[in-house]
């Protein structure tokens, strides 16, 4: 009997530990499959043994919890997990149980593909949005109407109408579309970040970011499948109520279907099972529910899902070929990935040549030979994994690959640094593939955009040796005569070339600040940089420490940015590029200095405030002459602490007697005539806020007409957005 016991707390504590990688840290640390037989074969144990199961066991409860991060909120309707099954035999099962609990009523489903995202239940109240939140532990979650604001297929505003509730719930998912996933990661691996998993994490973890803007960045979407409110009576049906839903202007996939008999659902199943590849957004699985909500309430729920609605998940498409070869490309940054050349085979709607490795831990732990026959997988990403090796099928004397140990490029010796997974070519001088990525990012679109000197372009001027540094771009109208004798240069591709470089000179500082390449430094940190220190000296001044204290810019950019700018190969580029006539400080006023009532003061900003993000309390203060700093020290004036603070700094804070202050007490120190000279020392802790946002005024106009509802089963156009 031991056995079994031990059996089920380690299954149990497996789950658990899986649960927190998954919903806090948006690690899946096993394939969805792997973590959902886990899960059964522990539902098995506790079925059959109930006295050995744990208390608060993964099977009786939603996997996710909140985060620690924002104001939270109780679900006015329990928000659950779905049933889910890989195979069909579930189903027909499911079916009986349905047409038992109906007690031979009849009854017709709906089926709708399972979006793989991130579930959100919204709050409309006389045709607004007021409040997002997301699932947390079912019962309470995270308020994130900022974030839900930023989403561009949400409508803020509802058209009104007649059957339209003055305040309901919508439920769906939020989701970042394919395209934006793969755009994401290119760029992160050109700027040297750790890739996103897939595109459910991405969208989770961007859904836990602070500053909205960052957010709207991630350029998520939503889908709305559920509708709940105390009057729902007017809508007999769930389908009903996602033809109302899309009538007032929220977003409803138009894939779903009524489905009159198990057989129909199975039928829709296979269409999609192929189909869904060729759509924008990530699915795992069909949901299947009963349609009719009286139904639904008398097949009531479980501790953890509906009895109504379960989920067929479509098992990870795998196939099986030949591994040809491994290259190593070297990128921006230095870093090396290993790229698998595959016998073309086909997998989910594509043919496959190439597979991502990842790294070298990834080679050693497959224990991957050339030659071997390999599985690859396609989950929620796109670019196929390699997920195993058939060794039943392995050549004869076949030899492990080995990572190599110098750069395939320039044969310097490769590093890692201490936790990395990527090995690292140091040359960043004179290694070529370095040089020549950071030259076409230098001209790319989002960088200084050069007109007539694209990225193959640039990539030729290197390989002849014409450009090296970004700054060697400049010298080209003083080289007319090595240009005209090239190849392909014709009169009017250098006219392009030189107006090109010139327009160049008014692309503004801090998409200079981006074109350089600096490892870490994406898009936004540029723009938040640029924006705090306005020029290339003041920024080159600044020391790692103070960098880390700017919004966004955390301790491994400052640090990189810092380096970066005290090495004298870059100093002398940034010295070449601005004698050119490059931006390099932001033109225009700096924001206006509204009082100098805050001069000398310095303060830092401490968890989740009720009436300004962060970004504009900092704003707040900078423009009354304060500063914001990261750490408490003695010498800070004021700790301002929003909720959920955490304890570790409100104790330093204490014990340095450095004052606490609320996000209130700040904005009245603002609005009060007199000057304060010598700050008192006052403790007010805000107390914990919750749900009921102020309601904004319309910042957009009511959506468009949406198309009218089909009754579902309709093809795929506008599907998306
Ligand atoms: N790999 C791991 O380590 C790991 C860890 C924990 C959980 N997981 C995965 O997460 C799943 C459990 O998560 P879960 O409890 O959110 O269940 P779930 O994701 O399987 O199903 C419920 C969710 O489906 C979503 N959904 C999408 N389309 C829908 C639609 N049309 N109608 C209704 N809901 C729809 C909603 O967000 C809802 O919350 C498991 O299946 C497991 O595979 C994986
Ligand atoms: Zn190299």
């Amino acid at each position: 009997m031991t056995a079994i016991q031990d059996q089920i707390k380690a299954l149990t504590e497996r789950l658990h530990h899986l649960n927190y990688q998954y919903y806090q840290k948006d690690i899946s640390e096993v394939p969805d499959q792997e973590f959902d037989q886990l899960l059964a074969e522990l539902q098995h144990l506790e079925q059959q043994y109930p006295e050995f199961a744990l208390p608060n066991s993964p099977t009786q409860r939603v996997g996710g919890t909140i985060t620690k991060q924002f104001p939270t909120a109780l679900h006015r309707y329990l928000m659950l997990s779905l049933g889910n099954t890989y195979s069909e035999a579930d189903l027909r099962e499911f079916d009986e149980r349905v047409r038992r609990g109906l007690g031979g009523d009849e009854f017709t489903y709906v089926c709708e593909l399972k979006f793989d995202g991130v579930a959100m239940s919204l709050t409309y109240t006389d045709g607004q949005l007021t409040q997002g939140v997301t699932r947390g532990d079912g019962t309470r979650g995270d308020v994130v109407t900022n974030n839900v604001r930023t989403i561009k297929n949400l409508p803020l505003y509802l058209r009104p109408a007649e059957n339209q509730p003055a305040e309901f719930e919508a439920r769906g998912e939020v989701f970042m579309p394919l395209p934006v996933f793969e755009e994401l990661n290119k760029e992160r691996e050109q700027n040297g970040e750790a890739l996103l998993a897939n595109p459910r994490n991405a969208c989770s973890g961007a859904l836990k970011l602070q500053d909205s803007a960052l957010v709207a960045a991630r350029r998520l979407r939503f889908f709305s499948y559920g509708f709940l409110s105390p009057n729902r009576g007017a809508f007999p049906t769930h389908s009903a109520s996602l033809e109302a839903l899309q009538s007032w202007g929220l977003p409803v996939s138009d894939s779903w279907r009524r489905c009159h008999s198990m057989q129909e659902v199975l039928d829709f199943i296979h269409e999609w099972e192929k189909k869904r590849f060729t759509l924008p957004v990530a699915t795992d699985g069909i949901v299947i529910k009963v349609d009719n909500f009286r139904q639904q309430e008398v097949l009531g729920y479980t501790a953890k899902s509906p009895r109504w609605a379960i989920a067929y998940k479509y098992p990870a498409e795998a196939a099986r070929t030949r591994l040809r070869e491994v290259q190593y490309n070297v990128g921006r940054t230095g870093a090396v990935t290993p790229v698998a050349h595959l016998d073309p085979v086909p997998l989910a709607g594509t043919v496959v040549k190439r597979a991502s490795v990842h790294n070298a831990n990834q080679i050693a732990a497959l224990d991957l030979r050339l030659g071997d026959m390999v599985f690859v997988e396609k989950g929620g990403e796109i670019i196929p994994k390699i997920t195993g090796v058939d060794l039943t099928a392995r050549p004869a004397g076949s030899l492990p690959i080995s990572f190599p140990a110098n750069c395939p490029a320039c044969d310097t010796l490769l590093i890692r640094p201490a936790g990395e997974v990527h090995f690292r070519c140091p040359n960043e001088r004179g290694c070529p593939p370095q040089l020549k990525a950071r030259l076409e990012h230098y001209v790319s679109r989002k960088a200084l955009n050069i007109d007539g000197l694209g990225a193959e372009t640039v990539g030729r001027f290197f390989d002849l040796g014409l450009v090296t540094t970004p700054a060697d771009i400049y010298d080209l109208p003083q080289r007319r005569d090595e240009l005209v004798k090239l190849e392909r240069m014709g009169e009017k591709s250098i006219q392009n070339l030189l107006a090109g470089i010139e327009a160049s000179k008014q692309v503004p500082f801090d998409r200079v600040l981006f074109g350089l390449g600096i490892r870490y430094v994406g898009e936004t940190v540029a723009d938040k940089l640029a924006a705090h220190y306005r020029t290339v000296d003041a920024l080159a001044a600044t020391s790692a420490t103070d960098l880390a204290a700017v919004p966004e810019v955390g301790g491994v950019i400052a640090e990189s940015a810092a380096a970066w700018f005290q090495d004298d190969f870059n100093r002398q580029i940034m010295t070449r590029l601005q004698a050119a006539g490059v931006q390099m400080a932001l033109t225009g006023e700096a924001p206006k200095a509204v009082s100098d009532r805050l001069v000398g003061l310095t303060f830092v900003l401490s968890g989740v405030f009720e009436d300004h993000s962060r970004d504009e309390l900092q704003q707040l203060i900078e423009q009354h002459g304060g500063k914001v700093t990261g750490s408490i020290s003695k010498k800070l004036s004021y700790l301002v602490a929003g909720d959920k603070m955490g304890p570790a700094k409100r104790e330093k804070a204490l014990e340095l007697k450095v004052p606490i202050i609320s996000e209130n007490d700040l904005t009245a120190i603002l609005s009060t005539p007199e000057t304060i000279a010598e700050p008192d020392i006052f403790v007010s802790l805000p107390v914990t806020p919750l749900a009921n946002e102020p309601v904004e005024p319309p910042t957009n106009p009511a959506p468009a007409a949406p198309s009218p509802a089909t009754g579902g089963g309709a093809g795929q156009q506008g599907l998306l957005f």
